[in-house]
């Protein structure tokens, strides 16, 4: 374990079960369906690059990028599309895949545009889940762990872009971030 990790929270065998079982549950939904799995970069690249490989059926992959947090452990509430979809999601099963719901701000907004854009369903599987940070009302379809209201790392969540590639989820030393 890293010096500046203070607990590991979620190992990295529990997530790769749990994996398993979100994606025997999304091969069910999604049969026959050929849906959009949107990862929203960079945070849920593990996630999803592990997900997908669970997921028995075919599916169409596609990213975006939108950032809120810059280096802060704090939302700045403004949602910045840094990267657009290549693909159309009109009259698409859309379905975006997230490492954390924290204050809801990222989802919500994308949630409401891919809605905009016509698809035909959009649901939502997030990693973990942090219903003390938010800030509007968002409820994922699938949630691998809910974690508490502590600034959390690993498995592609970072702090100043850094641990995104530790195998587990941890919570860092405060320190790390006051200085
Ligand atoms: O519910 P919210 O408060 O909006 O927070 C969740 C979002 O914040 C993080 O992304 P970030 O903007 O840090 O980009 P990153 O994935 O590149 O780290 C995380 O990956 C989610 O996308
Ligand atoms: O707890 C967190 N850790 C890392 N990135 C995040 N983005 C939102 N919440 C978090
Ligand atoms: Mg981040």
């Amino acid at each position: 374990m890293r010096d500046e990790i203070k607990e590991i929270l979620i190992t990295e065998e529990e997530i790769q079960r749990k994996i398993v079982e979100i994606g025997k549950g999304l091969t069910e939904e999604y049969k026959g369906r050929f849906p959009l799995v949107v990862g929203v970069l960079k945070g849920s690249l593990p996630f999803m690059g592990d997900l997908i490989q669970r997921i028995d059926t075919h599916i169409e992959l596609d990213v975006m990028d939108v950032s809120s947090y810059g280096n802060e452990t704090v939302s700045s509430g403004e949602v910045k599309i840094v990267k657009d979809l290549n693909t159309s999601v009109e009259g698409r099963d859309v379905l975006i895949v997230e490492d954390i719901i924290d204050s809801g701000l990222t989802l919500s907004y994308l949630v409401k545009l891919f809605h905009y854009r016509k698809a035909k369903s959009v649901k939502l599987v997030t990693l973990l889940d942090k219903p003390e940070g938010r800030k509007v009302e968002l409820v994922p379809d699938i949630v691998g762990f809910t974690v508490p209201d502590e600034f959390v790392v690993g498995y592609g969540l970072d702090y100043a872009e850094r641990y995104r590639n530790l195998p587990y989820i941890g919570i860092l030393k405060p320190e790390v971030y006051n200085g």
